[in-house]
């Protein structure tokens, strides 16, 4: 059984279609990343696998539909990092981490020793311990990026929705962040549906990549048969040159 299985899913937004009958599976421990012009539908894919958004077709999630989950049950199965979240006023970053927990916790309790462990191991992880205590305001774009990431780890959920993760990061807090999630991947089994724009980033760290347009799948496969000249230069319409390299392709703009 997959962790994710989507069939025929079909999203309209303000009487427009925004993606036309999308197939696509994630299996447990396995990582896949969709690209695709900005306007493809990325977003709308993984809102509506979050269970965000009226949809036709199917989406379900170890084998449940998503919309046959409680909201409760949902929070335990997929954890999100959007790509713009909305930040609470006044919340220091403790406890906006500490919000992941809120599945396991019983309406009148308390957060538990263990919740308090998640919450600690998480920020240790994501190099945010000096951080804790800060207002979320106050914090860097990327700083504050990585708190996102951290409730969403913080939730313990099988599978994880990733919209563009590290685009305000810098290289190493990239490589740090792709790095733990691919560790999760391994360790824990944990099931990856991520968007990204730096194709050669994208591609290092995916088993499958799906490429949209138009919010339809255009390619899918391992990332040496999605990352081509041909692909990228039709659906993108970008001037483009792939190297081979040690850990997959690399993909390079190319000035006219
Ligand atoms: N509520 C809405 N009403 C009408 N159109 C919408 C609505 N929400 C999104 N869209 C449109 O749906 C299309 C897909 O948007 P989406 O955010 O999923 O794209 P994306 O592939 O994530 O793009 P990007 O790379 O720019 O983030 C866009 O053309 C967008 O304008």
């Amino acid at each position: 059984m997959s962790a994710l299985a989507i069939e025929g899913l079909s999203v309209t937004l303000g009487g427009a279609e925004i993606l036309s009958g999308v197939d696509l599976t994630v299996a447990a421990g396995e990582w896949v990343t969709v690209i695709g012009p900005n306007g493809a539908g990325k977003s709308t894919l993984l809102r509506a696998v979050g269970g965000r958004l009226a949809h036709r077709g199917s989406i379900s999630i170890n084998g449940t539909h998503v919309s046959a989950l409680s909201r409760r049950a949902r929070a335990r199965a997929v954890a999100a990092v959007a790509q713009t979240p909305v930040v609470p006023p006044g919340m220091t970053v403790i406890d906006y981490v500490l919000l992941g927990r809120t599945p396991y916790i019983s309406p009148l309790g308390r957060e538990s020793a263990r919740d308090l462990a998640v919450v600690d191991g998480v920020l240790a992880r994501l190099d945010l311990v000096a951080f804790a205590g800060r207002l979320l305001p106050t914090l860097s774009g990327g700083e504050r990026q990585r708190v996102f990431l951290a409730r969403a780890l913080a939730q313990e959920a099988p599978l994880l929705l990733l919209d563009e993760p590290t685009s305000a990061l810098d290289i190493g807090h990239q490589q740090d962040v792709l790095d733990l999630v691919d560790d999760l991947r391994r360790d824990r089994n944990l099931a990856v549906l991520a968007t990204m724009h730096d194709l050669s980033v994208a591609g290092e760290y995916a088993d499958r990549m799906v490429l949209m347009a138009g919010g339809r799948v255009v390619a899918a496969g391992p990332p040496a048969e999605v990352l081509t000249e041909e692909l990228l230069t039709t659906q993108y319409r970008a001037r483009v040159k792939v190297l081979q390299g040690a850990h997959g392709p690399i993909v390079v703009p190319v000035r006219s």
